[in-house]
């Protein structure tokens, strides 16, 4: 299959760009998939599935590669313990692929690639381990939890300590399983082109498999397509990719045809864009240039006419627009550890400073968010994170400085997702516990 353009070989650039460099694994692998548009869609699933799991799991690779080399993974050569984890990956995770074919086309990229002293070394490694990878040893969650989880879970120690500490051992487990699986792309029916019968229609007519979501009768999980900017009814404006999580914002939002809204973080504008649907107006802001292009290409597909971008740092006050806002959105930056499986290079890349630093940074936009909203009028906080430091407490915090009062998020939620939480005005979404990302929504009126 992968004779004809060798797609081991373009993951173990991947890996190399995205691993050992700086960049995101979401964004190598979508420019790969742009550029190389002409194989077939068997092929670049093969590539994208290799990809994305070796990237999520490359420290159990790792751990397991250090049981059989003589050399530790850290001081190998950055190709040779790449072409190792894709390799090592395929004989774990890929049961469809013969260990003599992995075994073989490793050692010709070593060779190929300028390694060939080495192609011996890696073709002893793995040939080591396809023999003896039912007896690799693992730490046993019953002595050292923490170990266990890292291992398991391909997650760095410190965040598995702050999960256990919030969440406790189970819900921890859940949630870090639930990471590594693959999931279905869920999207958002673009309400103000088409209703979403039409749009399931449309989508199965170009052989797209839909299913009905349990929570909200306007988003879909699609499945079996081959690359979602060659859909037609993606171009046409009918759906957002978006995930139920997000959704719930405006959804609890509680939006009426009137109401003028300001989201202050807006891009690549998901939200802000959900609120033209519902809403009059919508401001939707963000710290770029860059960013705020992001937001107006999705206008343009939307085909939405109720939306002004502005380039704004949300930490300085606008004043044209003080106690204007019906509601204003606040989804802020935030640590992401509720969109591992999706991102999870959060994992590997963000450290506890930065995190600590994101605390001060949605607490410093909430105090000037807050200011737009009109005496009696809404604040949504959300972020995709778990770390209840920068939710739960966030909430709190900005309840005890401002005049702003909870306001439960019943009304506006279906009756599986009401908990003793949501009547108190909040609601933290764990991936794996909820069939959603791991997701913090939090509704506020100002007195
Ligand atoms: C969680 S994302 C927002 C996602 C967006 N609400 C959506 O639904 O598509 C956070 C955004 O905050 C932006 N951001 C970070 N710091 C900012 C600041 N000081 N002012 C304005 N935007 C900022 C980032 O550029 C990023 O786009």
């Amino acid at each position: 299959m992968t004779d004809k353009v060798n797609a081991r070989e373009i993951v173990l650039d991947m890996l190399i760009e995205t691993i050992e460099g700086d960049k995101f694994s979401h964004r190598v692998l979508n420019h790969t998939l742009k550029r190389y548009q002409h194989l077939d869609k068997q092929e670049r699933a093969f590539l994208s599935r290799i990809f994305t799991g070796t990237v999520k799991r490359y420290l159990t690779l790792d751990y397991i590669i250090n049981q059989f080399a003589s050399l530790k993974v850290l001081k190998m050569k950055p190709l040779i313990r790449n072409l190792l984890r894709l390799s090592v990956y395929q004989f774990l995770y890929m049961d469809s692929i013969p260990e003599s074919a992995i075994c073989n086309e490793a050692v010709k990229l070593a060779k190929k690639r300028g390694f060939t002293k080495l192609s011996g070394f890696v073709n002893g490694i793995l040939r080591n381990i396809a023999r003896n990878k039912m007896n690799i040893a693992y730490p046993d969650p019953s002595k050292d939890s923490i170990a266990y989880l890292q291992v398991t879970y391909s997650v760095p120690e410190w965040i598995v300590e702050q999960l256990l500490g919030q969440y406790g051992f189970e819900v921890t487990e859940i949630l870090l399983a639930s990471s590594q699986k693959e999931k279905e792309t869920t999207i958002r029916c673009n309400q103000s082109k088409i209703t979403p019968g039409e749009l399931k229609d449309i989508l199965l007519n170009e052989g797209v498999t839909v299913i009905d979501n349990e929570i909200l009768d306007y988003a879909f999980q699609i499945k079996d397509y081959d690359y979602i900017d060659k859909l037609k009814a993606f171009h046409l404006g009918y759906f957002t990719v978006q995930d139920i999580s997000s959704m719930l914002v405006c959804q609890v939002a509680g939006l009426k045809k009137e109401d003028y809204v300001i989201d202050v973080c807006a891009a690549p504008g998901g939200k802000a864009l959900h609120a033209a649907e519902k809403s009059g107006k919508v401001s939707a802001r963000d710290l770029t240039e860059y960013k705020i292009g992001l937001i107006e290409q999705n206008i343009i597909r939307l085909d939405l006419h109720n939306v002004e971008t502005k380039i704004w740092d949300a930490t300085v006050l606008d004043d044209a627009n003080i106690g204007q806002a019906d509601v204003v959105i606040a989804d802020l930056p935030c640590s992401g550890l509720g969109v591992l499986g999706k991102k999870p290079d959060i994992k590997y890349k963000l450290t506890q400073n930065q995190q600590k630093e994101l605390i001060d940074l949605q607490r410093k936009i909430l105090s000037i968010a807050k200011d737009y909203v009109k005496p009696g009028g809404i604040l949504i906080y959300s972020t995709c994170t778990l770390n209840k430091e920068e939710n739960i407490e966030n909430r709190d915090w900005f309840l005890k400085q401002y005049e702003f009062e909870p306001e439960s998020l019943n009304p506006y939620l279906p009756n599986n997702l009401h908990y003793e939480t949501t009547a108190q005005g909040y609601l933290q979404l764990v991936q794996g516990v909820h069939p959603t990302d791991g997701f913090f929504l939090s509704r506020m009126r100002r007195r």
